[in-house]
């Protein structure tokens, strides 16, 4: 139908006169004045926000005049974000002057049906969730005074839902009729990011018949697209898929109907699903910052940075074993330093292995860590040691925090993770790894870091230490020897005689006289805890042993990666490409030259 689209007609800016152009693709137009350079501005149609007749202006929205021969047109503008990562993307306007009426209805009816046409994923109406409670607490006056007047000019009708409860929107999404909307929104943080993809991977694994219990499933894709607004502490999703958190960024995302999918990490233990993942799965120092974290959460984004300093200050590391399947080397690895950037093509060629099901048998996620020595799963591989921390992530996990990320060359939509390794090492040496982290400096190039890209990883704890637990937020079970229990048994021995005669048995006495508090135990002699809990995403994990499998793009967002100047360039070549291909399949094109 490119015929029908294209249109060409003087047009005036204020008082300067343009030639006005629309090919179908693109809409631009150029300064008639002979005597200066010729100024052309080109915006192309999919990232054209709304079209109005007369003149309009948004917050607030209202008619100034209404010539009828005016048509004022919004579309995506782009500025610097001053960062390292992308483009802020902000709503331009535009107020054109036709000749006529007549000419006037024909700009306006053919810009509409060239939006519909180069941007079918444009939704039309969204189920909103706002946590009134994440971040600083401004998710509500985020969506009214930014989201909302965007949405509206767009003519997105939205249902909102300001939540009154952690899990309402999961379990919405599991249970209430969902067929009249598009996609969903998510006004919050990566926590809240997480109740909407635990509801909407859950709904659409229930209507297939699929069990999310068995790891070797292949779960069904879900079919509505997902998108943040970021009101959260971390936001990581958001910076990772967009390059900034900006909630008007991120709203001209949702508008525009762009699409960025994403792989997803689903988290096992004993043959049922426990979560699943798309930023971070930490434990060690991670899993401290958080549990720690959670004491504070008065402080807002604050607590992390609050936490990280006093777990830092701790100086823990934890036995583990770790097994992992290592991904195909030949298609991509963490270190070779390329960026999965808008258009990525390390995620396109991604696309087609992944959606041709012959994937890895069941077999390769039995449940045991036992059975990770039989030679049939002889692609495992296992390393057994003391870490200060396992991270295992399905993105870069960039934030504002960590500019590149955890794993700066990790993708998207590639269906692999990238597990990284710190080994124990002395407090000097780990800093350097966490400021490396904020840095351009490579986190890799360091004797105590290893990373791997994975399909699926295992964590098990060392034979002894299966039954222990980290006790609930800020408590762990510390490991402490014999003649140090002596000392600890004797500074305390008239509260201890006495514990035991009202409370119960002796071992239940020698466990409890194990238990110190972590900060005391910790920075006062230099003890560690024995185990430590995995940060999900921002969600504590109540098991230790784990199994993980990476789901390739089993979600889709309103995003489409990070933008930088070359990424910008290639697109529009490639839409150039695009046109250039439809004029000639359509020799008889129709133009409205006046
Ligand atoms: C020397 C400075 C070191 C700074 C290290 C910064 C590393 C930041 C990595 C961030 C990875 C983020 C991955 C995303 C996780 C989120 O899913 C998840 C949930 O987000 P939500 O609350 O928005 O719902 N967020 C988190 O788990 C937060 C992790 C943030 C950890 C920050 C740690 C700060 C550490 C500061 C150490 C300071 C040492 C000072 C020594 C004197
Ligand atoms: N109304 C609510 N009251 C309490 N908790 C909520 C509410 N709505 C959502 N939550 C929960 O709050 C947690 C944190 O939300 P999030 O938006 O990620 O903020 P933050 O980034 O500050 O952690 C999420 O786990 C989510 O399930
Ligand atoms: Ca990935």
């Amino acid at each position: 139908m490119e015929t029908d689209l294209k249109l060409e007609s003087s047009l005036w800016v204020g008082n300067k006169r343009y030639r006005g152009v629309l090919t179908g693709w693109h809409f631009y137009w150029t300064e008639v004045d002979k005597n200066r350079d010729k100024k052309t501005i080109s915006v192309p149609v999919a990232e054209v926000v709304g079209v109005e007749e007369g003149c309009v202006e948004i917050l607030p929205r209202k008619s100034v005049e209404d010539t009828d021969k005016d048509f004022t047109v919004f579309y995506v503008k782009r500025s610097s974000s001053g960062g390292s990562s992308g483009f802020l993307w902000r709503l331009g306007r535009t107020q054109f002057s036709c000749p006529s009426r007549v000419l006037r209805d024909q700009w306006t009816k053919h810009l509409r049906t060239a939006l519909k046409t180069h941007s079918p994923l444009r939704p039309k109406r969204l189920l909103v969730f706002i946590n009134p409670f994440g971040g600083k607490r401004k998710g509500r006056k985020i969506y009214h005074s930014v989201v909302a007047p965007l949405f509206e000019l767009a003519g997105i009708s939205s249902h909102v839902i300001v939540t009154e409860r952690a899990n309402q929107a999961r379990d919405h999404l599991l249970k209430k009729d969902l067929t009249d909307f598009d996609g969903v929104v998510c006004v919050g943080g990566d926590g809240m990011f997480s109740e909407i993809l635990h509801g909407l991977i859950g709904r659409t694994q229930q209507e297939a018949g699929l069990c999310e219990n068995d790891p070797a499933v292949i779960l069904q894709p879900c079919p509505l697209h997902i998108g943040i607004i970021p009101a959260g502490s971390t936001d990581c999703v958001c910076y990772a898929t967009v390059g900034v958190v900006d909630p008007v960024t991120s709203a001209l995302h949702i508008i525009v109907g762009d699409s960025q999918p994403l792989d997803v990490c689903s988290v096992h233990h004993a043959s049922a699903l426990v979560r699943y993942s798309v930023s971070l799965l930490g434990y060690g120092f991670y899993g401290d910052v958080l549990a720690e974290s959670e004491k504070h959460r008065w402080m807002g984004p604050l607590r992390y940075e609050y936490s990280g300093t006093l777990v830092y200050l701790s100086n823990r590391s934890y036995a583990g074993i770790v097994q992992y399947l290592p991904a195909d080397p030949l298609l991509s690895s963490p270190r070779d330093k390329i960026r999965c950037l808008s258009g990525c093509s390390v995620c396109s060629r991604s696309t087609e292995r992944l959606f041709s099901h012959s994937s890895d048998s069941a077999s390769l996620y039995s449940s045991h860590c036992s059975q990770f020595s039989s030679d049939s799963e002889g692609e495992w591989v296992s390393v057994e040691g003391r870490f200060r921390c396992v991270s295992l992530t399905c993105m870069s996990c960039s934030c504002p925090r960590s500019p590149l990320g955890l794993s700066p060359s990790a993708h998207l939509a590639d269906g692999t993770g990238d597990l990284i390794l710190v080994w124990d090492t002395n407090p000097l040496d780990f800093l350097t790894y966490l400021h490396r982290q904020t840095s351009t400096q490579d986190q890799f190039d360091l004797p105590f870091v290893e990373v791997h890209r994975v399909k699926a990883v295992r964590f098990c704890l060392p034979s002894g230490k299966e039954g222990e637990s980290y006790e609930e937020i800020g408590g762990g079970n510390c490991e402490i020897s014999d003649e140090e229990r002596g000392s600890v048994e004797t500074e305390n021995s008239a509260s201890s005689q006495q514990n035991l005669a009202e409370t119960g048995t002796g071992q239940e006495m020698a466990d409890e006289q194990k238990t110190v508090p972590p900060f005391m135990c910790c920075l006062c002699c230099s003890k560690t805890p024995a185990v430590s809990v995995w940060n999900c995403d921002g969600e504590i994990l109540p098991f230790t042993e784990i199994l993980c499998r990476i789901h390739g793009q089993l979600v889709h967002l309103y995003a489409r990666g990070i933008e930088d100047e070359a990424t910008i360039q290639n697109c529009r070549e490639e839409s150039n490409n695009c046109e250039r291909r439809c004029i000639l399949h359509n020799k008889t094109g129709l133009n409205f030259g006046l």
